[in-house]
């Protein structure tokens, strides 16, 4: 019999994993990370795949790689008008794909490196703050060039997705000719949004990169806050309403990635109550003044960064997240298989309890980056399947997205357990 939409329940959809090498050496193919994530195929529907390297692009490592979506010729014409006025372009490209059996209805997928004219950038556009100038040419190109998306916007990283399962999505994007230090990547199992390119994760702006399992039930009152502070949400999935709240609490409020997690994982009110009297102050004051960058309802997100990881869950652990270490290697996945896949003798894999944060140190000399896990459980205000309804999306973007978007059922509110890791 023909179930149909809303019948089919796929229990705990969308697969996420992430691998880093503490040391910085590129140690990491681009088919370990297709390797891992393809153990968990089931999680997702073919509605999305993805990945986020870091480390990809040594020979270009001080410029800004720019990934581009485009639908016809004449968005990546007007495009690249824009990038020629501002910018030095030191390479452009189409991004290498191989044609694939299960990937179709691609854009035009194209790469620039490029470097800022400072001084153009500053007479004309009275912008002496480069990143700031980077993320306003995310949006512009975002929303004003129909049929334009940068989903990458990074120095040495990148972003590859498409709709399709993510170990083909991979395929498509030739990982295997790419070595990084780090690796994020995103099996898609859409709740309630299109899956369609641009909706794909990882979500990024310059070298923030978001994975995420679940749903983001607060997703109105975070898209509304943020787009205050500037940013427009224009891609369709709750998850890009994450991305950019990292970036705003990273980039322009000056937060540490513990706070961050503080901020959208805020420990329980009782909780605050029990912590020692200058942390409860600490924890209350960003609880009120960030209240409304609160992120509820169940998630595991690994958020991707220059040097580093972060892995976070929600307050009640409502989404699967397990860590691994080996070496010099820290592993996260959904899924424990993901890990064993990639590294079988894997030492210790842990799946933190809730509420607590656990910190690993540095580990020994000359190691640059300091590994973090943190756990922390989101109290859930239910499991509301329409966080997200088609009408919370602006009307540019729906005209913008609409010849991309698939129409096939996209829906899957998902029940399972999930945490975070971060290196910073
Ligand atoms: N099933 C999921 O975890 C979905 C993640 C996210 N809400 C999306 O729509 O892509």
């Amino acid at each position: 019999m023909l179930r149909k939409e809303g019948e089919i329940r796929i229990p705990s959809g969308c697969a996420i994993a992430g691998i880093i090498d503490k040391t910085g050496r590129r140690s990491i193919n681009g088919r370990t990370i297709i390797d891992a994530i393809a153990v968990m195929h089931d999680r997702a529907n073919g509605l999305g795949g993805g990945f986020a390297g870091y480390g990809i692009y040594p020979e270009y490592a001080n410029a800004y790689a720019f990934h581009v979506f485009y639908d016809d010729l004449q968005a990546r014409q007007e495009t690249e008008r824009y990038f020629d006025r501002y910018f030095d372009v030191a390479n452009m490209s189409r991004i290498p794909v191989k044609k694939h059996p299960r990937i179709g209805d691609a854009p035009l997928i194209w790469r620039y490196f490029v470097n800022p004219l400072f001084n153009r950038i500053q007479e004309e556009r009275g912008e002496i703050d480069e990143e700031k100038f980077i993320a306003d040419t995310v949006f512009y190109i975002n929303t004003a060039i129909e049929g334009a998306y940068i989903f990458s916007s990074g120095k040495n990283m990148g972003i590859f997705k498409a709709v399709g399962f993510p170990e083909d999505v991979g395929e498509f994007y030739r990982l295997e000719e790419y070595d990084g230090y780090c690796w994020t990547a995103h099996g898609r199992y859409p709740t309630n949004t299109p899956g369609w390119w641009g909706g794909c994760h990882p979500f990024a702006l310059l070298d923030h990169s978001v994975v995420h399992n679940g749903e983001i039930s607060s997703y109105d009152t975070n898209r509304r806050t943020i787009e205050m502070f500037g940013y427009t949400c224009s891609l369709l999935t709750d998850t890009e309403a994450i991305t950019y709240i990292i970036d705003y609490l990273k980039r322009k409020a000056g937060f540490d990635y513990e706070d961050i997690a503080r901020i959208i994982a805020a420990p329980f009110w009782e909780e605050i109550e029990r912590m020692p009297e200058e942390a409860a102050r600490r924890a209350k004051l960003l609880c009120n003044t960030y209240a409304s960058l609160l992120i509820t309802g169940p998630f595991s997100i690994i958020c991707g960064f220059n040097k580093g990881l972060m892995a976070l869950n929600d307050r009640l652990k409502l989404r699967s997240m397990v860590a691994g270490e080996k070496d010099d290697v820290v592993y996260i996945a959904s899924e424990e298989s993901a890990i064993r896949a990639v590294c079988p003798d894997i030492e210790g894999i842990w799946a933190p309890p809730g509420r607590r944060a656990h910190h690993r140190p540095r580990e020994r000399g000359g190691l640059t980056w300091e590994s973090i896990i943190y756990i922390r459980n989101l109290k859930s205000t239910g499991m509301s399947t329409a966080a997200f309804s088609a009408g919370s999306v602006s009307a540019n973007a729906r005209r913008k997205c609409t010849p991309w978007i698939r129409k096939r059922g996209s829906c899957a509110p998902t029940r399972a357990s999930s945490w975070i890791v971060s290196a910073a």
